[in-house]
């Protein structure tokens, strides 16, 4: 398990708990261009440990909102603070270096290489953070512990050893997607609408899977989605009108 990096100097904003796992503090946010889309947000925080599912309608800003979260955008104004790290503080290389040690984040499309193993995708995350590399190798050989994941996570033996990614369905490339995410034990999972193609029943027997690694870890989860039906599988449940304003219109 990776410890959750605390900074030692007191720079946390006020209202923040020194086990929050992320803070957003008067965050604004606006897409380039001549009618851009603007997210801001007041105060939001992420518990360490804690299970957060995000709903909100579509085109509302849900998936933007988690670029702010993992610093694939940097906000326009207003501060995010990351385990303890202020993110302005990173350089854009700094902050995809943070992203890939701190974020294992499940996309909507779920990126995969399609002509790659199930292990190898999995591995993916390791040839870019040593810090996830050493957490692994902690539990044994990689392609052990990649294999562990994906069985933990419901995936055939015979699927793991025979079937590239390309030739998977939906369900089982969430799998592999939960899988690369997990390895390594990052200390924040982000999950944009991942089970949307799913049923009901299998929706939520992943779910229990990917909580019980995730437990197991300690990590914070987010997820996106449309359905508040899932929330009972959650700490909590926050909406993001109730938090956020959106707004199109010129730049100011
Ligand atoms: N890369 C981008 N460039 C410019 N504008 C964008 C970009 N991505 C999103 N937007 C704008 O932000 C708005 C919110 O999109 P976003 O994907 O964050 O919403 P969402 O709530 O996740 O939607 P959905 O539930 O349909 O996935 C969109 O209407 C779009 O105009």
């Amino acid at each position: 398990m990776s410890d959750i990096i605390v900074s030692s100097r007191d720079t946390r904003i006020e209202g923040e708990s020194p086990l929050d796992a992320v803070s957003f503090s008067n965050v604004r946010y606006s897409w380039p261009g001549p009618s851009p889309f603007s997210l801001t947000i007041k105060k939001f925080t992420l518990g360490s440990g804690e299970k957060l599912l995000l709903v909100g309608p579509s085109g509302s800003g849900k998936s933007t909102f988690l670029s702010l979260l993992a610093g694939i955008v940097a906000p326009t104004q207003g501060r995010i603070d990351v385990l303890g790290t202020e993110m302005a503080k990173l350089s854009g290389s700094g902050r995809d270096r943070f992203r890939v040690d701190h974020f294992g984040i499940i996309f909507q499309m779920f990126n995969l290489l399609p002509y790659a193993s199930l292990i190898d995708n999995v591995l993916l995350p390791l040839r870019f953070s040593r810090t996830r590399r050493a957490n692994a190798e902690r539990d044994g050989s990689l392609d052990a512990v990649a294999r562990g994941l994906l069985a933990a996570l419901g995936l055939d033996e015979t699927v793991i050893a025979t079937v590239k990614a390309a030739n998977l369905s939906v369900g089982q490339q969430q799998r592999v997607a939960a899988a690369r995410a997990l390895i390594g034990a990052p200390p924040i999972l982000v999950a944009d609408e991942p089970t949307s193609a799913l049923d009901r029943n299998t929706e939520e027997a992943f779910l229990k899977l990917l909580f019980a690694q995730s437990e197991k870890a300690g990590t914070s989860v987010i997820m996106v989605s449309h359905d508040e039906g899932l929330a009972p599988h959650f700490d909590r449940v926050v909406r993001l009108q109730d938090i956020a304003v959106s707004s199109r219109g010129a730049k100011q």
